[in-house]
């Protein structure tokens, strides 16, 4: 069985032990040790890590099972392994984090089914590898979640469409609201500590920056400690002062745009004009957006107060932030309906598609009904509903060459379906139509943009 050594910088943490593939010796086995620093292997007696999952800034992250529960159970054993060189006082500031994530974890864990659960948290002290001295290192033990953190899903995968980050944001906002009535603040909300599980289920991880509330003045309980990761946190965070729940709003907010864009934070401000500059690069639906920015406003007391308040603005028409004075437009509550934001290679293979495929059933229909009119109107009516399913996705990526692939084989093998034309020529006038479609697709595209810039 491979067992990984916990000990930061170990030079081999990777062990073998092949008498641990015995069920009944891995679980009586008193002790095994690192073969190449002497760590304890057997964290707590019972945790066995096998794999390094990641290292974050205060420790690293490693897959584990529990030899004492029937079946191996897995679990993530978080070892407090804080990164640079910290003087005593940040050092016990970083111990005090990761305690915390562990007190606030045994809190809340078991009553929130999408926040881990937390199993265990001890210290182990060792001999150092420094003759005569000791080691102490701290571990915290929780579910594991079998999946992919979005970080991860946005790399493998690239960009969320507007329907994903809505389930993003309406989960999230659900399991904040839940971590906020608690008087806890998250503080640290990114792509990177929302995990997916296999099954689609959404989980917040990464509680050790967490902040309990309880109308702190600044510098209080209540006042960040400099804990945030760059890009995410609003300006309160940055500047140490006073965290509130709209703090974690504005960070949740961010990670949307970051899945939306597929871009770097950073990337999407614009510090000349202070301002985040995300919708000139992706389209969605504008009482979205508008909710988005709203939670992105750099003052806290402008922002959404609660997360109750934006699931409220998601399923009910949007007051825009800018104009909360005015009455609303529309009287009628409407839900958000995600639209589908194709980009803009979607939307010219799509072109190209419908003015291929278009002029194939065109020279088709005339050829079998011989009246240009009925063709005309029965070729649009086909290409339309081709428009249609396409916008709908029910048409997309290889249906778009799989489709005139197939058109192009029954006009090809079935000649009274060219009319007077060569099959040559049927091909060079659909090329043709396809690219004359590109053509205008992007002329129409250009003046969307250059309308929307300008309003
Ligand atoms: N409960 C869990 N189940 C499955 N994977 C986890 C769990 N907790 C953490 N991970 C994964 O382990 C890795 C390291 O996590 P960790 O929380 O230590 O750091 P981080 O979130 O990457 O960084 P930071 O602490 O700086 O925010 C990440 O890839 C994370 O997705």
């Amino acid at each position: 069985m491979e067992v990984y050594c916990t000990r930061p910088h170990c030079p081999r943490p990777q062990n073998y032990f092949a008498d641990l593939d015995d069920i009944t010796t891995l679980k009586t086995t008193q002790q095994k040790y690192c073969t190449t620093c002497g760590m304890p292997l057997l964290l707590d007696g019972r945790y066995v890590t096998s794999k390094l999952l990641g290292r974050g800034g205060f420790g690293a992250a490693f897959l584990a099972a529990d030899r004492r529960i029937p079946g191996m159970r897995p679990c993530v054993v978080k070892q407090f392994q804080p990164a640079g060189n910290l003087n005593s006082t940040q050092l016990q500031l970083a111990q005090q984090l990761f305690e915390r994530e562990a007190e606030v974890l045994a809190q809340i864990g078991d009553e929130h089914e999408q926040i881990p659960n937390l199993f265990a948290f001890f210290p182990v002290i060792v001999p150092s590898l420094q003759a005569g001295q000791q080691d102490q290192f701290f571990y915290l033990v929780q579910e594991y979640i079998d999946g992919q953190n979005l970080e991860e899903e946005l790399h493998q995968k690239g960009k969320f469409s507007e329907q994903q980050v809505l389930e993003v944001l309406q989960e999230i906002l659900k399991v904040l609201k839940f971590v906020h009535d608690k008087g806890i603040i998250h503080r640290d909300i990114k792509p990177s500590n929302i995990m997916r599980r296999r099954d689609g289920k959404l989980f917040l991880l990464d509680f050790g920056a967490v902040k309990q509330v309880t109308n702190a003045p600044a510098g209080g309980a209540g006042s960040s400690t400099g804990i945030y990761s760059m890009g995410f946190a609003p300006p309160e965070q940055m500047a140490g002062n006073q965290v509130f729940p709209s703090t974690d709003l504005y960070a949740l907010a961010v990670t949307i745009i970051t899945l939306l864009t597929g871009q770097e934070a950073k990337t999407l401000f614009d510090v000349y004009s202070n301002q985040w500059q995300w919708r000139t690069k992706v389209t969605v639906n504008p009482r979205l957006a508008d909710i988005l920015d709203k939670m992105l406003l750099p003052a806290a007391n402008q922002r959404f107060q609660s997360a109750d308040e934006v699931l409220a603005a998601l399923s009910q028409q949007l007051i825009p932030a800018t104009v909360l004075t005015k009455p609303p437009r529309q009287s009628k509550p409407q839900p958000i309906q995600p639209q589908s934001a194709f980009s803009t290679w979607e939307l010219l293979g799509g072109a190209a598609f419908s003015g291929f495929e278009g002029a194939l059933i065109a020279i088709a229909l005339l050829s079998l009904l011989k009246s240009p009119i009925i063709t005309l109107g029965l070729a649009s009516v086909i290409l339309g509903l081709l428009i249609f399913a396409q916008t709908k996705r029910w048409i997309e990526k290889f249906d778009l060459l799989i489709i005139p692939g197939i058109t192009f084989a029954i006009v090809f093998f079935v000649p009274f379906l060219q009319g007077s034309l060569g099959i040559q020529q049927i091909f060079i006038l659909a090329v043709a139509a396809g690219l004359v479609a590109i053509a205008f697709t992007s002329l129409f595209r250009l003046i969307y943009k250059l309308i929307s810039l300008i309003l």
